[in-house]
């Protein structure tokens, strides 16, 4: 089935006020396209890593919505039309003009599938839960993974840089700590490459319940890897259910003002001589995230990686 779009130019102020105007002709679910920048509350609820650089906001925004191809278009607009004129009373709604768009049916949840298939990290073997083994990767360490909506297909550089390390500097036995574990592929990981036990956290509970998913197709027991959805810099449930001093291994894969204000959290939870591995961090951001780890002296900051414009930062815990 094919969707119809239609698009109404107005003013950021309107925004609201044409948002509630449409929800009471019955449309259900609008788009707004604006310049305005999201406030770290919508940016922290939204899980937001990057946000795009903005034009300067002048004060235009687009809102659309969408109308199913048998809906009766003419009757809705005609509703839509009246809102807007009544509206214009009492706010400036800028051009208040509707164009309308026709939109494929896409399968948007699982569309990105049809670039994610097998790949090897050295000689890890990442592969799409769905997907043949390749007969030239059969001796390769493997890990199935399905992220669903969280992050986490391996693709990524900053999670290549963290499997890579995670490759060097953990030991047999070892206990993992992973912030923000996304599709839980680095902690999987870890228990593939010989970690007793792994502790998952994550703001976002569905990639909780992907992460759990990946473990139980990669034959992880629950008692392996503990998973909790939180976030461990200021929730102290998720804090003492993670356990103090008790890792020989954290690993972050998130933003560079996360991973700062984890440089606090995670020496908390690693054993002394503990391992932090990090990234998420963009190249601009290396001497940020550096000077938090320097200005912290349970901290010695022993390798930074690099792969592309992201970077990886090894401290050990004194
Ligand atoms: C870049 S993804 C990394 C996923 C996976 N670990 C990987 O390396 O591919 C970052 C993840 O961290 C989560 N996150 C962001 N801030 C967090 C926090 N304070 N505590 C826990 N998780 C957090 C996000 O929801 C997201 O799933």
């Amino acid at each position: 089935m094919k969707w119809k779009k239609y698009t109404i130019d107005t003013t950021t102020e309107a925004v609201d006020l044409i948002s509630s105007m449409l929800e009471e002709q019955g449309v259900e679910g609008i788009e707004i396209e604006d310049n305005v920048p999201l406030t770290e509350a919508e940016t922290k609820g939204m899980f937001i890593d990057i946000l795009p650089e903005l034009p300067p906001d002048e004060g235009k925004a687009r809102v659309s919505f969408y109308l199913e191809e048998d809906c009766d278009d003419a009757a809705v607009l005609s509703g839509v039309q009246d809102g807007l004129s009544e509206l214009r009373m009492f706010v400036d709604i800028g051009e208040g003009t509707i164009t309308c768009s026709e939109t494929e049916d896409k399968d948007w949840i699982n569309n990105w599938k049809q670039y994610f298939h097998p790949f090897t990290v050295d000689e890890i073997l990442i592969k799409p839960t769905w997907e043949e083994v390749p007969p030239e990767h059969r001796d390769k360490l493997m890990i199935e993974i399905d992220p669903g909506t969280a992050f986490g297909t391996g693709s990524h550089e900053t999670t290549q840089l963290c499997i890579r390390q995670l490759q060097k500097y953990l030991k047999q036995g070892d206990r993992v700590l992973d912030i923000g574990t996304g599709s839980g592929i680095l902690a999987i990981t870890a228990l593939k490459l010989g970690a007793s036990y792994a502790f998952g956290t994550d703001l976002d509970e569905n990639a909780v319940t992907a992460a759990r998913e990946n473990a139980e197709v990669n034959g992880l027991t629950e008692e392996q890897f503990i998973l909790t959805a939180g976030n461990i810099i200021d929730d102290p449930a998720v804090k003492e259910q993670a356990g103090i001093e008790c890792f020989d291994v954290a690993v972050a894969n998130i933003l560079a003002p996360v991973i700062i204000l984890l440089t606090g959290e995670a020496a908390s939870h690693l054993k002394k001589g503990g391992i932090f591995i990090t990234s998420g961090i963009i190249n601009t951001k290396e001497a940020d995230v550096k000077a938090a780890f320097a200005a912290n002296p349970q901290w010695e900051l022993l390798e930074t990686t690099y792969q592309n414009d992201w970077v990886s930062i090894i401290a050990r815990k004194r």
